[in-house]
């Protein structure tokens, strides 16, 4: 399986599709258009900026690339931010700074450079300021809605990898951390702050996934380790058609919650960077995952709690609401 590219003309030669079963009429010939057919979709929201085709390319494989959304000059600045936070220069409350397992468990004395990702930048402006950007923000509102929560913040510095491969990000589902929904209402935003391929560890996609369940994550058993709650989706079947998202810097990938998805390792001396940020209708709900897959996840956020803040007695959801932040429109249940 191919991902149809978004620039295909709809309804021209294609497999049977999720759009078949998103459209109440499908024409013998010629195009579809959406003044004759009132397409049924559920993962994209009427809206003026997404052309037929990009919803149709999203509804069908769970993801959307924006060529050059960002521009460089923003993204040098995010850049010498990121600089600073790992010189200690910055910081904020609630962010976390993350070295590689490699690395971290290692008697090697690491420099700044050993940092693999900060997280939980929502209290840091200067990098905050990507998830408020406008033309992030216009398309997030697609899946999202008018009333739109920054729920995660990530920058991604994926080492060169030390020679274990725990560069990797093994494949799985974001909704697995992620105690609220519904699920067709979050998006993650993922911006490449440089050309990102293949040799420096890419995204990796399984198309069309975004229409399954959520399914049980672990820790793979990797030989060489795997980062702090860097859980895979279980009996991960490396056979499926993937696609590798090669990106030059700026461009930004829209994906869904429950699209399987991983990372590569990186085989380059350059430390890969790219900006992300998960966002969510505030109409969106917290649920309680006690009997779900999400049980495990759980367990390990309030054991890092406990040892972290010493704080006792949370949910998986507290963690979550102290993060989210209102990006536009009204706070309401998140
Ligand atoms: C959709 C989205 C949510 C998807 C994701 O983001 S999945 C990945 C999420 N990962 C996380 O949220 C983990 C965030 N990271 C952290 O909380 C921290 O960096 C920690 C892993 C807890 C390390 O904390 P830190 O303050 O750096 O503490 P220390 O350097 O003193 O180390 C404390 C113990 O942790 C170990 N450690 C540090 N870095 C890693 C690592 N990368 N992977 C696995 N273990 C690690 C370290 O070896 C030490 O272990 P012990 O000596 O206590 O046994
Ligand atoms: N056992 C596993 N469980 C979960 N995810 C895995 C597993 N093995 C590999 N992956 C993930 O599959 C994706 C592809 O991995 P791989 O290392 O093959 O990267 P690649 O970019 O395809 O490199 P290569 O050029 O070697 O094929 C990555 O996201 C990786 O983390
Ligand atoms: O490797 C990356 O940049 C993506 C990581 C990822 O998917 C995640 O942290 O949820
Ligand atoms: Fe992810
Ligand atoms: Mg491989």
């Amino acid at each position: 399986m191919q991902a149809r590219s978004p620039t295909t003309a709809p309804g021209g030669g294609g497999r049977l599709s999720v759009l078949q079963r998103h459209l109440t009429a499908v024409p013998l010939s010629g195009q579809v258009s959406s003044a004759t057919y009132a397409p049924n979709f559920c993962y994209t929201l009427d809206n003026d900026l997404l052309t037929t085709e990009q919803r149709q390319f999203y509804e069908e494989n769970g993801f959307l690339v924006i060529k050059n959304l960002v521009s460089h000059k923003d993204i040098d600045k995010f850049r010498e931010v990121f600089e600073r936070v790992c010189k200690k220069e910055l910081t904020a409350p609630g962010m976390v700074v993350m070295r590689d397992v490699a690395i971290a468990k290692s008697e090697f004395v690491p420099d700044q450079k050993a940092i693999t990702k900060v997280q939980d930048f929502q209290e840091l402006p200067e990098l905050f300021e990507y998830c408020s950007l406008p033309q992030i923000v216009q398309y997030v509102k697609c899946f999202t809605g008018p009333n739109i929560m920054s729920m995660h913040t990530m920058l991604i510095n994926k080492p060169p990898d030390a020679g274990k491969k725990t560069s990797r990000h093994p494949m799985h589902q974001d909704l697995h951390y992620f105690p609220f929904r519904p699920a067709d209402r979050i998006v993650c935003a993922w911006t490449a702050m440089e050309r990102i391929d293949r040799s420096n560890g890419c995204l990796v996609v399984l198309p069309g996934t975004h229409t399954g369940e959520l399914k049980q994550h672990d820790y793979p058993e990797w030989e060489g380790g795997v980062n702090k709650m860097y859980h895979g989706v279980r009996d991960y079947d490396p056979s499926l058609p993937r696609v590798h998202l090669t990106m030059e810097k700026g461009d930004t990938v829209f994906f869904h919650p429950i699209l399987i998805h991983g990372s590569g390792m990186n085989r380059t001396a350059g430390f890969r960077k790219a900006i992300s940020c998960h966002y969510a209708s505030s109409d969106c709900y917290y649920i309680d995952v006690k009997g779900t897959t999400q049980e495990n996840i759980e367990k390990e956020v309030i054991e890092l709690a406990l040892k972290r803040y010493g704080v006792e007695e949370i949910l998986l959801k507290d963690a979550w609401m102290a993060k989210g932040r209102l990006v536009q429109g009204e706070r309401i249940n998140l």
